[in-house]
């Protein structure tokens, strides 16, 4: 497949006008949402690691460049950007720089390993996307409960490890965080003790985490009630070779691109378990689509609109709706006909940052609550100015912007790039209208 031509690396504005219906085949990058865990776990294990399709977004060089201020060394091969070498630090930095772990929310991820690497980790609150309060007080009873003492002040928090010991960690969550699942099993690789884990996160960013740690020498049996670790009796002598999974959020993205302007496309490199809830939602629109091995085929051109209602709720639920999916399908459930309703709770900001976008646009939209809403389609959308304020209100914005009348000038493209390498050079290989907006 000839390689998507991309927009400047500096483009702060771009431009969308409806064209062509999108068509043609596109590779996904790897998960930026299954990078930044797989890359923590790759420090927890502390041997050389090798991390294969690791995707060049904002958010994954902030948190290599955090391990490496920390005192690991990572390495980008020559020749091959998507694979990344890292290795134990030599000892430990007299002045680690840990002030990037303010810029994801991610950066939580290498607490486990700083614990064993220095015996406490002491980070600036994480960043990220701005979509509500987001905690970590699930965290930090995680820690506690493998006897470790928490610390908060303004600015950030301090862990300091706990005497080390044996035994298994029993602890349950009482709710499905992916970050206090992650840093559970992170926690106890470290440790090298077994862990219970009751009301475990298992998505598929976490369940990539748990394989990984498979091939390093780690048990894991991942139940809906419980998921239980335990280090084997022997671990692998070979270096541990890991592969990020394609990016399931910018494969509904792209999906949602297509069906949207009732193209058809081949979106490649993404595992069809992982779009499942995507694809429900499409076909519940009338829109087909298919998986074959790695490839999710859309085919807008076949819709027939059902009119029937469409009801994305974010959940962290098994086999639920990721809530990323819901930004994208929004924009795209503008353009179908029936009533659709959306809820975010998991991150309640998130409305706050789309709706008046897309109100820009002339959607009409109409508030439930702070993290529910109703509209009803079609609608006719009028190109505007807008800003991405977040990674999937950018994308969303993208995908409205493809089929809003005259142009659409989009802003903030430096958050669309936090969560993926060139998604509008993505959109632009499949035939989309979109060009770089000069300062
Ligand atoms: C880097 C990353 O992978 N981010 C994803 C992760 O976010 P995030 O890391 O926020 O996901 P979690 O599942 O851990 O948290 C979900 C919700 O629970 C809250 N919570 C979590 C832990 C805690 O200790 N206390 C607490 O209140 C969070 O603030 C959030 O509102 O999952 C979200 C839900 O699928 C996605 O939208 C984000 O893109
Ligand atoms: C919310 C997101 O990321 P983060 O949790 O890193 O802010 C996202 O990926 O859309």
């Amino acid at each position: 497949m000839a390689p998507h031509r991309a927009l400047a690396t500096s483009a702060e504005v771009i431009a969308v006008r409806p064209g062509s219906p999108l068509s043609g085949s596109v590779s996904v990058d790897g998960s930026k949402n299954a990078a930044l865990p797989l890359l923590a776990a790759a420090a927890a294990v502390r041997r050389t690691v090798q991390l294969e399709n690791v995707p060049a977004s904002a958010d994954v060089h902030w948190m290599l460049t955090l391990i490496q201020g920390a005192g690991w060394h990572a390495a980008r091969a020559v020749g091959r950007p998507d694979s990344v070498v890292i290795m134990p630090p030599d000892g430990v930095p007299a002045e680690p720089d840990l002030a990037p772990a303010a810029r994801i929310r991610a950066s939580y991820y290498l607490v486990p390993a700083l614990l064993a690497l220095q015996g406490n980790a002491r980070l600036p609150w994480p960043g990220g996307c701005r979509i509500g309060e987001r905690g970590m007080d699930l965290h930090f009873k995680v820690y506690e409960a493998f006897g470790d003492r928490v610390a908060v002040h303004d600015e950030g928090y301090a862990i300091k490890a706990g005497r080390p010991t044996t035994g298994t960690v029993s602890h349950t969550l009482p709710f499905r965080s992916r970050g206090a699942t992650v840093v559970a099993v992170l926690r106890a690789v470290v440790a090298g003790r077994a862990l219970r884990l009751g009301r475990p996160n298992l998505s598929p960013e976490v369940l990539a985490v748990l394989d990984a740690l498979r091939s390093a020498g780690w048990e894991a049996r991942a139940g809906e009630q419980v998921l239980d670790l335990s280090p084997a009796a022997a671990s692998p002598a070979e270096a541990p070779a890991w592969r990020v999974p394609g990016d399931k959020i910018e494969a509904g993205t792209l999906a949602c691109a297509v069906a949207a302007t009732g193209g058809t496309a081949r979106i490649e490199g993404v595992q069809g378990r992982d779009v499942v809830p995507l694809q429900e939602a499409l076909q519940r629109l009338g829109i087909p689509t298919s998986v074959r091995e790695d490839v999710l085929l859309v085919d807008g051109s076949a819709a027939r609109p059902t009119g029937r209602p469409l009801r994305a709720i974010a959940t962290l639920a098994t086999g639920g709706l990721d809530a990323d999916f819901e930004p994208p399908l929004m924009a795209l459930a503008l353009g179908q006909p029936g009533t659709h309703l959306f809820a975010d709770s998991i991150n309640p900001g998130r409305h706050g940052n789309l709706l008046p976008q897309l109100a820009r646009l002339g959607a009409k939209i109409e508030e439930i609550s702070p993290t529910e809403c109703r509209l009803t389609g079609p609608q006719r959308l009028t190109g505007a100015g807008v800003e991405a304020t977040d990674i999937r209100t950018g994308s969303a914005l993208m995908v409205a912007a493809l089929t809003a009348r005259g142009i659409t000038t989009l802003g903030g493209v430096d958050q669309l790039r936090r969560g993926h390498a060139d998604l509008p050079g993505k959109l632009l290989h499949l035939g989309a209208d979109i060009c770089e907006v000069a300062p």
